[in-house]
């Protein structure tokens, strides 16, 4: 007997250099949902899938922040089947687990091998876009700033490193008309094993987008600290309206850096070469940045990860700080 699909796809709503990504409709109840198709032919794409896989499935549904992930599919050929800590791994599970450890294609090479990951549906789109698309303001940044500091803090506390934020992996959704931000494209995220800290833990394949990359990332050898330092060039970039044209792509992105004559060079880049540098915030103007907020900025870019804050640092600095907070009215 032939069983309805659970979900019927709507549209296409955006494309990643790993997979395609849709509107859907949850059948039986009619709810929106996302669905993002990636393409498990190569072990490269194999890697990042699972391990977007495995970071969020471990932090199923606990933090508004953080992009929910519903369910996970996959698709062998005709054979559709969710994968999950709780269900028995199948042969084709086992597959793409087997393909990701030896770096080379162990599934059949004729059947079409894709993970579907079914997410709930951010309506704003990614942050970039949102902000871009809008007069700047400041209580909406503190906002998103805060949000952000409690996501990176809950991901950090839950031994997770994202290793690649930046302000289109970050998606908007609305809850009572207020936007909230959905930490997201957990591709190049890192699960540490092990209970201990998780600023303790040590990588050393670079990754992560050159303009959001930490000096020690471009060296090679970096920590969860790794994630400040993109989040504090995010920051940086959305209260001054900081951007740069991606080579790739041709689209405007938040994101600070340092100007050498036509040349556009990472910050991170430019902090390893010269690690006295000052950096100049707030570029643009001096009253656009409190103190507090500035003195933040320069704590979350240090170019010592020692001294760099945390992200449990960062959680209850962000709260006290003075911009963007709604000023109380004084009684006559
Ligand atoms: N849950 C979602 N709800 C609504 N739109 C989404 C959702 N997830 C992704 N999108 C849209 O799809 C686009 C592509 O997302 P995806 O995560 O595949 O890649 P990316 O972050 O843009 O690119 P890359 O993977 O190359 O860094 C996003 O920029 C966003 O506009």
């Amino acid at each position: 007997m032939a069983t309805e699909a659970k979900y019927s796809i709507v549209q296409e709503v955006g494309r990643g250099s790993y997979g395609v990504v849709y509107e859907a409709i949850v059948n039986k109840t009619r709810s929106k949902v996302a669905v993002k198709r990636m393409h498990c032919n190569v072990p490269e794409n194999v890697e990042l899938a699972l391990q977007e896989f495995w970071a969020l499935q471990s932090i199923q549904r606990q933090h508004e922040n953080v992009i929910q992930l519903e369910e996970c599919i996959l698709q062998n050929g005709q054979v559709f089947q969710p994968i999950s800590h709780r269900y028995r791994k199948s042969d084709s599970h086992l597959l793409l687990i087997e393909t990701c450890l030896k770096g080379r294609r162990c599934m059949d090479p004729k059947s079409a091998c894709f993970l579907w990951f079914v997410m709930e549906f951010c309506d704003g789109g990614n942050m970039n876009e949102y902000l871009l698309s809008r007069s700047p303001d400041a209580q909406l940044n503190n906002s998103f700033m805060r949000q952000l500091s409690s996501a990176v803090a809950f991901l950090h506390r839950n031994q997770i490193v994202h290793r690649d934020l930046k302000s289109d992996n970050i998606l908007i959704s609305h809850r009572r008309g207020s936007p909230i931000v959905k930490v997201a494209d957990f591709g190049l995220s890192k699960v540490c094993q092990g209970k201990g800290n998780v600023n303790q833990h040590r990588f050393s394949s670079a990754c992560g987008s050159n303009f959001y990359m930490a000096p020690e990332v471009w060296e090679g050898h970096y920590t969860a600290k790794a994630d400040i330092f993109a989040l504090g060039i995010i920051f940086w970039a959305m209260v001054e309206r900081i951007t740069f044209r991606d080579g790739d792509t041709e689209k405007e992105l938040l994101g600070t850096y340092i100007c050498q004559g036509k040349e556009l060079i990472p910050l991170g880049e430019a902090l390893l070469e010269n690690p006295n540098m000052k950096l100049q915030i707030p570029l643009k103007n001096k009253k656009s940045m409190p103190d507090d907020l500035c003195k933040l900025l320069h704590d979350m870019l240090a170019f010592n990860p020692k001294e760099r804050l945390d992200a449990f640092q960062l959680e209850i600095r962000i709260r006290q700080i003075s911009y963007g907070k709604k000023r109380q009215r004084s009684v006559s």
